[in-house]
């Protein structure tokens, strides 16, 4: 089955009476999570660092860049499957980590993980999440870990290997936010989700962590959130410390928040299967560059050391098309799936993710082009 058949579905569903349970147009999917969720929630999602600057910065960045169309090209019959680390997956395209999943829906990353799972996508399961590393690995799909790195090599240690007997096979570990930036929105709202005890899953579940524990987490739970936020929040890693992930990680390793080529240089010398050319959706610092104008020059310093992924700011599969053209082997999803995810669950999350393959599909074909290794930045014009 082809991605761009959703369209199909849609239409042909139209004529038997059945109305598309959600937008095609993710724009309104996300006013429709806006109305459903609490105001904290909506704005811990939608909200970004500061002003707002490098969130615009993003989308603006996409905007500059115009697809030129070729026609009369055999094309009717397209491959979006893409080799990452050895392994094919159906497209280039991954949910990128987001932590705290049950903010907008009970089932969380459980429903994300299904609907990744049905698919074949790859969902990168975050260190904040709501749900445990286990509970998470019962949809049998692509698995990749997100790491928010303790400052306890022990504790580590331990989520390395639990991450491991899971069938994690890749590791990401962020490296943008190892403290929270200065974000407005939530500020005015004294609205954090992990001081209130939410996406601790993973750490709470954790032996080793617990050993660390004077008492039990059921006796004491801010005791525990206390002990944790400090282990993984207030302080920086430095380069020399990757050696301990890379000695305890049989997988690929991928560095995630990398915007300069020199860090990208650093992380193929460190030994690093790849990057993720991403400033965290602009949530981290504020007035940075647009993760888009990255890309390109991150790409060509790397590209034949490193696998080089992308995120911030993607809306739809014409973006998708763009980042690919401009180096990335493929991208990651955030805001987006949440939308799809506050709106429908598991339902809301496949809807959200078929759109954007779809869209992608479509793009590619109506633009010329049958597969994504086709694709290069001579076939973009600055707007
Ligand atoms: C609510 C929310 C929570 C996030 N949590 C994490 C996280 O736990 N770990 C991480 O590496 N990135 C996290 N991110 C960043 C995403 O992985 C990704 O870099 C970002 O959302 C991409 O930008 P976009 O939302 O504009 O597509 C989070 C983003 C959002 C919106
Ligand atoms: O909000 C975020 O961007 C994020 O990365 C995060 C960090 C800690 C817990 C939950 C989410």
């Amino acid at each position: 089955m082809a991605f761009s058949d959703y369209q199909y579905e849609i239409y042909l569903n139209g004529l038997t009476g059945q109305h598309p349970p959600y937008s095609a147009d993710l724009a309104e999917l996300e006013r429709a999570a806006r109305r459903r969720l609490d105001p904290g929630a909506y704005w811990y999602v939608a909200g970004s660092a500061g002003t707002g600057a490098t969130d615009r910065a993003n989308r603006e960045a996409f905007d500059r860049w115009r697809i030129v169309p070729r026609m009369l090209r055999d094309v009717s019959v397209r491959d979006l499957s893409t080799e990452l680390f050895g392994r094919t997956y159906p497209a280039p395209l991954a949910l990128a980590p987001v932590g705290v999943q049950s903010i907008v829906h009970p089932q969380g990353e459980l429903a994300t993980s299904r609907a990744a799972a049905a698919l074949g996508v790859p969902m990168v399961l975050s260190t904040a999440a709501s749900h445990t590393l286990e509970e998470v690995a019962e949809a049998d799909g692509p698995r990749w870990y997100q790491l928010y790195w303790p400052h306890d090599d022990e504790v580590t240690l331990s989520l390395l290997e639990r991450a491991r007997k899971s069938g994690y096979d890749t590791l990401v570990v962020t490296l943008d936010t190892w403290t929270l930036a200065w974000r407005p929105n939530d500020l005015d709202r004294a609205y954090l989700p992990f001081l209130r005890g939410t996406g601790l899953a993973i750490p709470l579940s954790d032996p080793v962590f617990r050993s660390r524990l004077a008492r039990p987490v059921e006796e004491d739970l801010d005791a525990a959130i206390m002990q944790w936020v400090p282990m993984f929040n207030g302080r920086a890693h430095t380069w020399d410390q990757l050696s301990l992930l890379r000695d305890n990680w049989d997988g690929p390793i991928v560095l995630k928040g990398i915007q300069h080529v020199d860090d990208a240089r650093r992380a193929a010398d460190a030994g690093m299967d790849g990057v993720v050319v991403s400033n965290h959706g602009g949530r981290q610092v504020d007035g940075a560059l647009a993760s888009l104008d990255a890309l390109a020059p991150v790409a060509e310093a790397v590209g034949d050391r490193l696998t080089v992924l992308f995120d911030s700011g993607v809306r739809s599969g014409a973006d998708v098309f763009k980042a690919l053209a401009l180096g990335a082997r493929a991208v990651l999803l955030g805001r987006p799936y949440m939308w799809g995810l506050a709106n429908g669950g598991q339902d809301g999350v496949r809807h959200v993710v078929r759109s954007i393959l779809a869209e992608l599909d479509l793009t590619l074909g109506l633009a010329g082009f049958r597969t994504p290794a086709d694709l290069d930045p001579s076939v973009l014009e600055r707007a």
